[in-house]
């Protein structure tokens, strides 16, 4: 099998947790050292912790690739990529944009929201996706023979815990990186009401909820938990302007650590569930085919109009 990459997506110096997963997504399938590819500009500090992942990290540091342009940070892969590599990435906002024109590019195959890695033999490789909504595992066999893209939904294939794998950063020249698209600016998005990311506890509400008044119930089951707790919500929730932005979970949204996700009419879309790193999820749901619990640690089948103001008023009486 030809070198493996895994492109890592970092912020100020932190390696985003999709680092580590990448890592051990990696060793489901192949035992030779594996290359993480730091780019950006200063990312010294991200390179040394992706050195503390990957035995050999490759740093691609150059003030065109300070802002994240797909086209631009492809063409410095394209510079330095072996024929025939497999490069593994997140699948976030930015991996979807790099993957597909780097796998044409490549000429290798392109897989997209990997789930799970079954394992390799020779060049084919085994994975799992999901189709409609999580409702189906699909089952796919890559031919890597000519390389391959591959992204991996983040949150999907567990890191590996206290891995240490001691890499040495070898600097990469990014060449010629001329591209059509230019970088604008970053727009900073406006400051919410709350801070969801720093919750303990956090009831989050989807579409389930039916109603703007019934938002009510949320906040006043969060009221009854105490003041560790939030209320959250679902994208459509969002679209329809019954919550602030601020409050939405998901890959579009908020990345959130809480000890107890308390997931109320939410379906458990890859968009959302992306959003939740650890913690306990206890989904409510009045469908029992409901994707969320075939990833809640606890499942309730329940009406949430009925079940929330029932354990509020539970809490309430303690
Ligand atoms: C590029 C992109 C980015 C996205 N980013 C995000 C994101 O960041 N965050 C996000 O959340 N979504 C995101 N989405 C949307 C995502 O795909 C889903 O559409 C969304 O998460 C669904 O929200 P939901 O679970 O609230 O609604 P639905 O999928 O409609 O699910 C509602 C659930 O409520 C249950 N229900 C209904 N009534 C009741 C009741 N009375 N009691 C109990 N259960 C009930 C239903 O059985 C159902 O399971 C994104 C989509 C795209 C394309």
């Amino acid at each position: 099998m030809a070198t493996v990459y895994a492109f890592v997506a970092h912020n100020d110096g932190v390696l985003d947790d999709s680092a580590a997963e990448l890592a051990a997504a990696a060793k489901k399938f192949t035992d030779a050292p594996v290359t993480a590819i730091v780019s950006g500009s200063g990312v010294d500090a991200a390179a040394a912790k992706a050195a503390e992942l990957f035995p050999a990290v490759w740093k691609m540091d150059a003030a065109e690739l300070a802002y994240p342009n797909a086209e631009v940070v492809r063409k410095a892969l394209l510079n330095n990529l072996d024929a025939g590599a497999v490069v593994l990435m997140a699948h976030n906002t930015f991996g979807m944009d790099l993957a597909p024109g780097l796998a044409v590019k490549t000429g290798g195959a392109f897989v997209a929201d990997v789930v799970a890695i079954e394992g390799a033999d020779g060049d084919t490789l085994k994975v799992v996706r999901q189709e409609f909504g999580g409702v189906v595992s699909t089952h796919v066999t890559v031919d890597m023979s000519a390389g391959a893209v591959i992204t991996i939904r983040p949150g999907a294939i567990a890191a590996e815990e206290g891995a240490a794998a001691g890499g040495a950063v070898e600097e990469k020249a990014v060449g010629d990186v001329s591209a059509k698209r230019k970088f604008i600016e970053v727009r900073e998005p406006e400051a919410g009401d709350v801070d969801i990311t720093k919750a303990e506890v956090l009831v989050s509400v989807g579409r389930g909820i039916e109603d703007q008044d019934n938002i009510e119930l949320a906040h006043e089951l969060a009221k009854a938990i105490g003041s560790q707790a939030e209320v959250s919500c679902s994208r459509p929730i969002v679209d329809a302007k019954w919550m602030d932005a601020s409050r939405q979970v998901g890959t579009s949204g908020k990345t959130v650590k809480p000890k107890v996700y308390l997931a109320m009419g939410i379906s458990g879309s890859f968009q959302h569930m992306g959003g939740i790193k650890g913690g306990l999820i206890i989904a409510v749901n009045k469908n029992p085919n409901a994707p969320i619990f075939q990833v809640a640690n606890v499942g309730i089948e329940a009406d949430i109009l009925e079940f929330i103001p029932e354990l509020t008023e539970a809490l309430g009486e303690l």
